[in-house]
């Protein structure tokens, strides 16, 4: 069953089109995630979900609900997170979900709450102190004590180290597993690689790609590459005439096949066969990176992807 309905939707500011017939469905206990580079569109999608904005055209609806007339009760099922800024300085952690907990008929029991996010040594300290892990937590928290049914979490992890994301990224999971739907927004390849289900690639307000990962990836034709050194140069038409292989490049002084199937057995075979001893040989398996490429004609920047 969809919780989530987008349909058709539309959004411009001024003669700016920024959302542009942006259709998803998300189902109940899904990880859905919205993937895309800046200015692509995601927060104002997410923000028409949340009744924030209203869309120009199309129809968006949360468990049926229309979110711009029907807020008081969009609330009581939808959970989001907090941007950066929204929170007094001063608010200690136990007594700001204290706060958003009155918001609810019915929240969650916020010291199992500050457990499950391992927030219980930091109960009593100021949002202003925390580090910036915890004040993800926190977010996050905020965004649960509601007991929604679905949690709209927008750039989780942005700014945080790999050790903080990795965490968060387990927290997700072990949000999922109690039966929360999540729409995930994120710009970066990796987190919605590891936690989506499906995804949705927006560029440029539009709708690119929509799939699991793995059939995204799949889709976009993306390939494997085998790299590896020799010490000396070899005639690269041996490698060339094999089925699996579609093209052979020399970069920074290592090889590159690309190419599908069992490829690294194939080119390790043949080199073997002509003698060629080759180093260093690793096999790279194609990416979200990869299909984000092939989909939208260009590489996110890598300074976007932190
Ligand atoms: N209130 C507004 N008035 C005018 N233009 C806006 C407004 N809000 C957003 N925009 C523009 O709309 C486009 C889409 O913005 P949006 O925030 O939805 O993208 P995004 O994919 O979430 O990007 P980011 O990852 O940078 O947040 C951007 O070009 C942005 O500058």
């Amino acid at each position: 069953m969809a919780v989530l309905e987008v349909d058709g939707l539309r959004k411009q500011y001024d003669d700016t089109v920024v959302v542009d017939d942006v259709s998803f469905d998300v189902a109940q206990g899904e990880i859905f995630g919205i993937l895309g580079p800046n200015g692509a569109g995601k927060t104002t999608t997410v923000e028409c979900l949340e009744g924030l904005r209203v869309p120009d055209a199309g129809h968006v609806r949360v468990l049926g609900l229309d979110p711009h007339r029907e807020r008081a009760k969009l609330r009581q099922v939808l959970g989001v997170q907090l941007q950066k800024g929204m929170l007094p300085e001063k608010l200690r952690v136990r007594e700001a979900l204290a706060l958003y907990r009155s918001f609810y008929r019915d929240g969650a029991d916020i010291d199992r709450l500050l457990d499950d996010l391992r927030l219980t040594e930091k109960r009593n300290t100021a949002f202003e102190d925390l580090s910036g892990g915890q004040a993800q937590r926190l977010a996050i928290a905020l965004a649960l004590v509601g007991k929604p049914r679905i949690a709209i979490l927008d750039e989780l992890t942005t700014g945080l180290d790999p050790r903080a994301r990795e965490d968060t990224w387990e927290l997700i999971e072990q949000i999922r597993a109690t039966g929360v739907t999540v729409l995930l927004v994120t710009h970066f390849m990796a987190e919605a690689q590891r936690l989506c289900d499906r995804i949705a690639i927006l560029d440029r307000g539009k709708v690119v790609a929509l799939d699991t990962p793995g059939g995204l990836i799949a889709a976009a034709g993306a390939q494997q590459r085998v790299r590896f050194r020799t010490s000396e140069s070899f005639d690269t038409a041996v490698l060339e005439r094999l089925g699996e292989v579609s093209e052979v490049r020399a970069e920074r002084g290592e090889m590159v096949v690309f190419g599908t199937g069992d490829l690294l057995r194939v080119v390790s075979t043949e080199l073997a066969n002509h003698g060629i001893a080759a180093t260093e040989t690793r096999v790279e398996h194609a990416t979200l990176d990869d299909a984000f490429l092939a989909f939208t004609g260009r590489a996110m920047d890598a300074h976007e992807n932190v």
